[in-house]
């Protein structure tokens, strides 16, 4: 995997998470559904309080999740703060 490169002005993200030419993404593993609603339901509180959506997927075990700006047509700095949030967010669904 092609874990994201720290650069200046960006928050440093998690290896889960791969940058695309067009968006952040990462499939991310959970111990079960309670889980799932947990992080998926705190994301959708990530999006109301950035205003910036998500584009999630999600199964009994797991989530993946997608960041990109669609006003921009790719990744802005609301997308590498949206990612840095959903690790913090999954810290505290699936401490590890
Ligand atoms: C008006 C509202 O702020 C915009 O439509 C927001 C809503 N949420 C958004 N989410 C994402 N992922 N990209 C956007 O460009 C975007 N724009």
């Amino acid at each position: 995997m092609n874990s994201v490169p720290v650069e200046a002005g960006r928050p440093a993200l998690s290896p889960r998470w791969r940058l695309l030419p067009d968006r952040l993404e990462a499939d991310i593993a959970l111990a079960g559904f309670a889980q799932v609603r947990a992080f998926v339901t705190g994301l959708m509180d990530l999006a109301d309080a950035l205003d910036h959506h998500p584009e999630v997927r999600f199964g009994y075990r797991q989530v993946s999740v997608t960041w990109t700006t669609h006003d921009s047509g790719g990744v802005t700095a609301l997308d590498w703060r949206a990612a840095a949030a959903t690790d913090r967010l999954l810290e505290s669904v699936s401490p590890s």
